[in-house]
């Protein structure tokens, strides 16, 4: 386990594909409430549906950072459908999601794919969150440390520094499921992601934000954030309202 004073946890939230126009009041409410002494402690960050995201930029009013789910490899052309890391820094985004496990199932993302990918949101200014995650099938049959470290390896470029990186864990069978590993398992995989960074980036890997995703809500927040190497959360369905999302941020004051 590595240890760093420099590293200032991040809260961050994905609505995932939730959230219309009347929404985005919630995000208000969350900008309203990063008083002085959560802004003294953490970074939140909020990833609502790129059709919001410019309003959303709007009502955060460089209090939150607003960021996007997912973003194309490419800057711009003829890709249907498709949003680029530009597009997404002009809306007001200052990071993207990358990787996701819903992505990577529901748009067979692979590594390769989802490294290109925080290439983009380097190349847009953005910060990439690089997500990664064992499925319930791989956490028993032992595989999880395995898996996860090739996803590291595969997903994260070189390049990578403690401004521009965070990595997610986020387990598959802890996602929407209420279904939390414990503290020393978060911590287990966490560390196996430090290592494999300090592998790849050395020192730096000591600076580098490693989030925990996946059922985290007002009452497991502090166990979870507790663990050792854990940076912060990438918060799913508790991020939806302002007050749930509030509580997990005030776990560290
Ligand atoms: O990106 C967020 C995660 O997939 C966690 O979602 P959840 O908090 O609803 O389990």
């Amino acid at each position: 386990m590595m240890m760093s004073a420099e590293r200032r946890p991040l809260v961050a939230g994905n609505w995932k594909m939730n959230g219309l126009k009347a929404s985005t009041a919630e995000i208000g409410a969350i900008a309203a409430g990063y008083n002085a002494a959560l802004a003294g402690k953490i970074d939140l960050l909020l990833c609502p549906p790129a059709t919001v995201l410019a309003q959303a930029a709007t009502l955060a009013d460089g209090r939150i950072l607003v960021g996007g789910q997912d973003c194309h490899a490419k800057a711009s052309g003829a890709h249907t459908g498709d949003i680029s890391a530009e597009m997404l820094a002009d809306a007001g985004a200052k990071a993207v999601i990358v990787g996701h496990s819903e992505r990577r199932a529901d748009h067979h993302e692979s590594d390769a794919d989802v490294r290109a990918k925080a290439e983009a949101a380097w190349r847009a200014g953005l910060v990439a969150v690089i997500c990664v995650g064992e499925s319930e099938a791989q956490r028993r049959a032992g595989e999880h440390g395995a898996v996860v470290a090739a996803q590291v390896r595969g997903s994260v470029p070189d390049g990578a520094t403690s401004s521009n990186t965070v990595v997610a864990y986020e387990p598959i069978w802890a996602i929407g499921t209420g279904l939390v590993p414990t503290p020393a398992d978060v911590a287990e995989v966490h560390g196996i992601v430090r290592s494999v960074l300090a592998e790849r980036f050395g020192a730096a890997a000591g600076g580098m934000r490693i989030l925990y995703g996946g059922s985290v809500k007002p009452e497991n927040a502090k166990a979870l954030l507790g663990a050792a190497d854990v940076d912060g959360a990438l918060v799913g369905g508790a991020s939806l309202k302002a007050a749930d999302f509030l509580a997990i941020a005030r776990t560290y004051l």
